[in-house]
């Protein structure tokens, strides 16, 4: 069976409280992008060992036993039988991005076994098992946009449609480590929710809608801060780093012209 994991845009993104567990309460919006990878299974019943795994296209840094896809298959398999399968996956969405394509394979992952070995895990259980792989992969198992709040894993459906719209995605080569970004932020509760904010006319996006990640990581990395201003250079109706970075993404209403760095990574498209 085959799949297409798909990459999430952050929409605004307010950590609001540390909490005792040393994770960060947080309001943003998911939003699902259409660029993808691909997940395939392949069921081996004559394999001696209970999973092989093979990937192609961008080179994951984890080891294959600690790669996502099957730390997702290892708590599906706590409760339920799942035969010898083998995996392979292309990588296509760039990681350390915060494009959340690592969260996105687990999530597909967990879907892809629920459906092939028809075992009936119900869409709670499944949003319970992806919440323990991670904070935002929750949310790629309905892979809707959505309003979420707690650790990013409490979702509330949002009617968002940015269909027509052209994203243009751009990612240097520098890696921002997660723990380090929220470090850098001093939480505080937001005075209008992101769920009433997204309902402006998208032209006003940039006057109220902010990811509280951007301040810090554009000092430490100004490279990324310039992007943002190079896709408002360009015609962006709103710019905006995406999650923890490296990625910033912008949303024109004209297909956008971006010249960048050669070694950057960029991905242009109409949604
Ligand atoms: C920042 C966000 C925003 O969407 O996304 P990315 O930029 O990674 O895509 C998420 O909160 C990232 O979620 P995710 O990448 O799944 O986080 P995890 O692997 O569970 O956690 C990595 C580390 O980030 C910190 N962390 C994560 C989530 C959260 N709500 N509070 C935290 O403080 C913790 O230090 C944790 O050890
Ligand atoms: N299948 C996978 N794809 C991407 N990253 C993975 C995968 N499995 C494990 N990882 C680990 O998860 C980390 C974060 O992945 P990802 O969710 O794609 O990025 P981000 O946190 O920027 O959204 C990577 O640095 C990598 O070590």
């Amino acid at each position: 069976m085959i799949c297409y994991p798909n990459a999430k845009i952050n929409i605004g993104l307010n950590v609001v409280e540390k909490r005792p567990d040393g994770y960060h309460n947080l309001e943003t919006v998911f939003y699902p992008i259409p660029l993808t990878e691909i997940l395939e299974t392949v069921v081996n019943i004559e394999d001696e060992q209970s999973f092989t795994f093979s990937n192609s296209g961008i080179k994951v840094d984890a080891l294959p036993e600690d790669n996502i896809c099957i730390k997702a298959l290892n708590i599906i398999k706590k409760n339920y039988d799942v035969p010898p399968v083998k995996i392979h996956l292309h990588k296509a969405i760039p990681f350390g991005a915060g494009l959340g394509g690592g969260s996105a394979d687990g999530a597909f992952m967990l879907n892809l076994i629920n459906k092939e070995f028809e075992l009936g895990i119900s869409n709670e259980e499944l949003h319970n098992m992806a919440a323990q792989l991670g904070a935002d992969c929750a949310f790629f198992i309905n892979n809707k946009p959505a309003y979420a709040t707690g650790i990013g894993d409490i979702l509330q459906p949002v009617n968002l449609d940015l269909s027509g719209y052209h994203i243009a995605l751009i990612k240097p080569p520098t890696h921002v480590s997660t723990p380090e970004a929220y470090s850098g932020v001093n939480p505080k509760s937001s005075e209008n929710s992101l769920v009433d904010l997204i309902k402006l006319p998208l032209e006003q996006w940039k006057h109220h809608i902010k990811n509280d990640f951007e301040k810090s990581v554009f000092k430490n990395h100004p490279e990324i801060g310039r992007i943002k201003m190079e896709l408002y250079e360009a015609g962006a109706a709103y710019a905006s780093m995406s999650g923890s970075g490296s990625s910033v993404f912008g949303l024109f209403k004209e297909a956008p012209e971006i010249k960048t760095h050669p070694e950057y990574f960029k991905w242009i498209k109409q949604l």
